[in-house]
């Protein structure tokens, strides 16, 4: 049964100051589980994702990933667990170009710094991965832009890229579509799909209609604290959800 779970929190407290952001959060994730994180804005479904990823201390509870407590261990260690963070705002090298981005996360997941005289023949090892991640991105016509002048949906597919090179377990993905055009929407929840195959996903995102539909299990947020969770359904149904919900999104939830 503990074998299943990919990551748990244990009774995990943040404060900022006076203010509770995580207020002693329980939850077991599931391997391979696509799991939406809702709540109101102020939630503490950031503050969760950068517990979880290590770029954030909390001072009370642990957190265990497939088994090993990774309470005190530092991002690059969890990362090496194979727990993969991307961000709200974008975190690619925008003066470098697509394929310089993507090699550079391909080295830094690999953990290996080399010296310039072995870079070149360490580099054509990794052309085949780096390839093969254009080729999933859509960012294959790309390869030689200079990352910042991309639209802002394709900023996000490379920082998606980015995310995916060391090939992560646990994927922790914060507002992939914020800032993305309409016309972009479907082609990135298809990319998220796509990346979601096979791996743990946190997904939390203001897109309900997105998160509804990527999610397989619903975790709802408030005042630091996990209030609800099911499937999609459910939490649509969810009296407490939605007046949680009232007055903000009740009717995207609703919906
Ligand atoms: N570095 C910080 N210093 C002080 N307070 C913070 C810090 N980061 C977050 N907070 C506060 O902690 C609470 C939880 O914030 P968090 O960003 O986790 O919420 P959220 O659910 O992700 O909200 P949103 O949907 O608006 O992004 C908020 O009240 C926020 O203002």
């Amino acid at each position: 049964m503990n074998g299943d779970i990919a990551l748990r929190c244990v009774g995990v407290g943040v404060r900022f100051g006076a203010l509770q952001a995580l207020d002693g959060v329980h939850y077991d994730f599931h391997r391979g589980g696509v799991y939406g994180l809702i709540g109101p804005n102020g939630a503490g479904k950031t503050t969760l994702l950068n517990v979880l990823a290590g770029r954030l201390p909390h001072h009370s509870g642990s957190i265990v990933c497939e088994g090993v407590d990774i309470t005190r261990m530092p991002p690059h260690a969890r990362a090496r667990c194979g727990i993969g963070r991307s961000f709200q705002i974008t975190k690619i090298f925008p003066d470098l170009t697509v394929l310089e981005n993507l090699r550079i996360a391909a080295q830094i997941g690999h953990g290996r710094f080399l010296p310039f005289w072995l870079a070149p023949r360490y580099d054509r090892r990794l052309a085949p991965a780096i390839d093969a991640m254009l080729e999933r991105t859509g960012l294959h016509a790309h390869r030689d832009t200079v990352a910042g002048t991309l639209s802002y949906g394709l900023q996000r597919a490379l920082e998606l890229g980015v995310t995916l090179m060391p090939d992560p377990r646990i994927l922790l993905l914060d507002e992939p579509l914020a800032g993305v055009g309409h016309h972009e929407i479907e082609g990135a929840t298809h990319l998220i799909e796509a990346a979601s195959a096979g791996r743990t996903v946190l997904l939390v995102e203001h897109n309900m209609d997105v998160v509804m539909r990527l999610s397989r299990h619903i975790v709802v947020m408030s005042n630091g604290r996990v209030i609800a969770d099911g499937l999609p359904g459910e939490i649509r149904a969810n009296p407490l959800v939605r007046s949680v919900y009232l007055g903000e999104e009740e009717d995207e939830v609703a919906a």
